[in-house]
Parts: structure tokens; sequence; C-alpha cells
């Protein structure tokens, strides 16, 4: 009889086109058999009883910052990798900026590889940045293996990568467009969140609703014009960051419509919580582009349950927890962490409150996410022959995210105290169990 490394029985698998009963048989980290129930006639190292479970492809991040080197005193792949692991996630794309210094070049690119190479416990790949006087770095970037390039049109929050002007952009979406490479974009306009912010400082304004006012729909608008003026004008492909609006989907539907070769994500903190949580919660919730007011929340719904959003990534961006503290909410470090809960966002918020299908679920974090990035179907998909990523999950476990439930370097998050229906049970990763839910083991 065959010993094969892993096999999971009895379970219900989820695609993006289907849900139907397995069992699943892994060899060498790929998927080998994939069969009605019952008629597997095989052993495996490691044997799950999938009965009364859901299996999902793994979900893939493609937006996060772990911040290693250089600021591993705020997350790092360690943490990073097992936090994504309790979550559901089997790849991640780490963003460029907050590790220091940032991957603007191939030195760099190296540094950070050989530290995810040794550290993360599962599958990742690197963003590499765009920043002006780097475009002939580009190509080295290209060459050493980045799944794309990123820019700011706004201030990063950090002094060592610089956000992108006009010429940087559009010599840098040249230059990407040769290699057939994507930009992906922080799309605020820099010139109205400053004075929107500088004249709130002003006029003593400081309150998280004033902080949410001075960087305001418009100014995602405004820089999201001009990106995708650029794009028409350069060809290269781009993917919008962190969309908090439908207003901004709605413009970019259009520019898809006219041929243009863009695609668009939103995070789950835009999903779950509105100004309202935000005022309530203050500073943990503080990000940029802002939280919006609850009927901006719902419309992002809309837009998500109409197929208006190719896909949803965690923009998990933590960091020492003295820094998400400061007189007023403008003195705070913008970012949230948040990658350990996607999965649960969807689940609660979009399964069972809103009547998101699971399959567009499947669609939303795994297929889109590789396609998009050229990574299907070895990842993304449940088929024979695509990599063994999974994550199984009991629909209807409930549960009250605590403190000791993080795996972030720092225990905080804006999702501590949160009900979340749909509990993760074993995320898989190559046919390696990354994290169980009963002995919680989270390392290979
Ligand atoms: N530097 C950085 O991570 N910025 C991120 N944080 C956030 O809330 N939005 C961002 O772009
Ligand atoms: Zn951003
Ligand atoms: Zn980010």
């Amino acid at each position: 009889m065959k010993i094969y490394q892993l096999i999971i029985h009895s379970v219900t698998v989820v695609t993006d086109s289907s849900i139907f009963e397995a069992d699943i048989a892994v060899e060498e980290g790929k998927i080998v058999e994939l069969t009605e129930v019952g008629i597997l006639d095989a052993k495996a190292k490691t044997m799950i009883n999938g009965s009364g479970l859901h299996l999902f492809p793994g979900v893939i991040d493609v937006h996060l910052h772990f911040n290693e080197p250089g600021r591993t005193a705020w997350e790092g792949f360690e943490t990073g990798s097992a936090s994504l692991a309790a979550g559901g996630v089997t790849t991640f794309f780490d963003m460029p900026l907050n590790s220091n210094p940032p991957t603007i070049n191939r030195v760099e690119y190296d540094k950070k590889n050989e530290l995810a190479k040794q550290k993360s416990i599962v599958d990742y790949r690197l963003w590499g940045g765009l920043v002006p006087n780097n475009l002939d770095d580009l190509q080295d970037l290209d060459e050493a293996g980045v799944i794309g390039f990123k820019a700011f049109m706004s201030a990063s929050g950090t002094d060592d990568f610089v956000f992108s002007e006009d010429d940087t952009l559009l010599n840098g979406m040249k230059k990407i467009a040769e290699l057939d490479g994507i930009l992906a974009v922080h799309a605020e306009s820099n010139k109205m969140v400053n004075e929107l912010s500088q004249k709130a400082l002003e006029e003593g304004r400081t309150s998280v609703r004033d902080y949410s006012e001075a960087r305001p729909i418009e100014s995602e608008l405004e820089a999201v014009e001009r990106i995708l003026r650029f794009a028409e004008q350069t060809g290269c492909r781009i993917h919008i960051c962190h969309v908090s609006s439908r207003k901004v989907i709605k413009r970019i539907l259009q520019a898809k419509r006219a041929g243009i070769d863009v695609t668009v994500e939103t995070c789950p903190h835009y999903l779950y919580f509105s100004l309202d949580e935000f005022e309530k919660i203050g500073e943990l919730a503080k990000c940029a582009p802002p939280l919006r007011p609850r009927d901006e929340v719902d419309e992002l719904w809309q837009a998500l349950k109409a197929g208006e959003i190719d896909l949803v990534s965690s923009d998990h961006s933590p960091s020492l927890p003295e820094l998400k503290k400061g007189e007023t909410i403008f003195d705070v470090w913008g970012g949230i962490s948040g990658c350990q809960s996607t999965l649960n966002v969807l689940l609660t918020e979009g399964y069972h409150k809103r009547n998101l299908a699971l399959t567009d679920m499947v669609r939303l974090l795994s297929v889109q996410p590789a396609k998009r990035f050229k990574l299907y179907p070895e990842k993304g998909t449940i088929q024979i022959g695509a990599d063994a990523d999974f994550v199984l999950v009991d629909l209807n476990e409930e549960f009250t995210l605590k403190t000791e439930d993080l795996k972030y370097r720092h225990s905080i998050s804006p999702y501590v105290g949160e009900k979340f229906k749909g509990k993760v049970k074993y995320t898989i990763s190559r046919g390696v169990v990354v994290y169980d839910d009963k002995s919680d083991v989270s390392n290979r």
C-alpha cells in the first residue's frame, strides 16, 4: 500500500467554482490524489480526519509588512509567519518598506530573502521598491525575483522609503512595463493630505474624525486618477492597494473597461470597522487611508459581493507598542496589526452575515492573488499537481479573539475582543502542518 506524506479524509473542498466532498493525498508538497470519499486506498505519515471541516486553498496575502531586517523589534518573519499560519495564510508577499534599509536594490533583496528563507514557516515572495533614484536597480530586482514593485504617492510613514513624484512614477512605470512587471501603489494625494492635515493641526482639530477627514476619499480619487493616466501612457500593469471606498472602486472599474490593466484590493479593516469603531478603539485602529463612515463600509461590501474588487489583503503594518500612542491621533503610527484575522473577518462578516459565497471568498483570498501575480495554478487552487497549501476550517465554531491568541511580536490588534464565527483548525503549507488548533504547533 502507498504511504503518502499527508492524507485528509472526508473533507468538504471549496474552490472558486465548486464545493464537493473528497479524500485528498499529498506527496512531496503537491496534491497527488483527489478522489471521491472512501476510494483512496493508501496510508500517510500524517492523517487528518476532515469530516465536518471545510478545506480551502491557503490564503495568499499579497500585502503586508514584516519589518525585517532593521525593524525586527516591530515584527519579523518568525512571529509574522506564525501569525499567518494561525490565520490560514500559506503565502505572503512582503512589502519593501518598514524593513530598514528598504528593499530597493539587489543587495537589500538578497539580505531580506536570506532571512525570510531561514525563518518563515509559510511560502513568501518579496516586493521591490520604486523610489526616487533607483531606476537602475529595477532590472536587478526583477531578475532577483521580486513579485512586483511598490511606490507611494504620499509620505510613507518612514523616512527611509521616499514617496514618488510624477516623474519618478512615469519613468519607473516605463521601465517596469519593459520588464513586464507590475506596480502596486499606495494611492493618496500627498498634496491634499498634507494641506488638510496641516490645516487641521493649525486649527487644533485633532480628533479621530478630524484625522479621517484630513485624508478624504477625494485624495484617493485624485491619486488613482493620475496613476490610471500614467498606466494608460506607459502600458504598465498596476495594482491599487488598500482602497477604502466604493467610489474609488467605481473609477477603477471604468478604467478596466477602457482596457487598462489594473487590479484593486481592499483590506479586512475597511470591511470590518467604520469611523464609529475608530472613534471607540482609537490609536490601534489608525491606518492610511483611514477608516470610513458606516455607509462606506456597507458600500464596500456591495462592491465585494458584486465582483468589483479583485482581492483582499491585510496590509498588516505593526509597530512598537509605544508608537501606537501619541498626544493626538496625528502623532500615532499609521498601520493596523491584522494579518491573523483576514479569513475570520471574511467568514464572519462576509459568509455568515452577508451571504458572501464561499466560492467567492476563495476567489478573493486565493485564486485572484495567485492569478494576478502569476502563481496560478501552482498556488491558489485545489487540484492535482498544485502545491498542498490548505486551510481547514470549522465554519460554525465561534470564538472571541483574545490577546493570548495573537502570534504577533506585540499582542496588540484592534480585533482583540471581537467575536468571530468560523475557526481555523489546521493550516498546511506544502503538505506540512504549520498550525494545529489543538496542539497549537506553529513550526515545522
Ligand atoms: N508605512 C506603512 O506601513 N504604511 C501603511 N500603514 C497604513 O496604515 N497604510 C500604509 O500604507
Ligand atoms: Zn499603503
Ligand atoms: Zn502597506
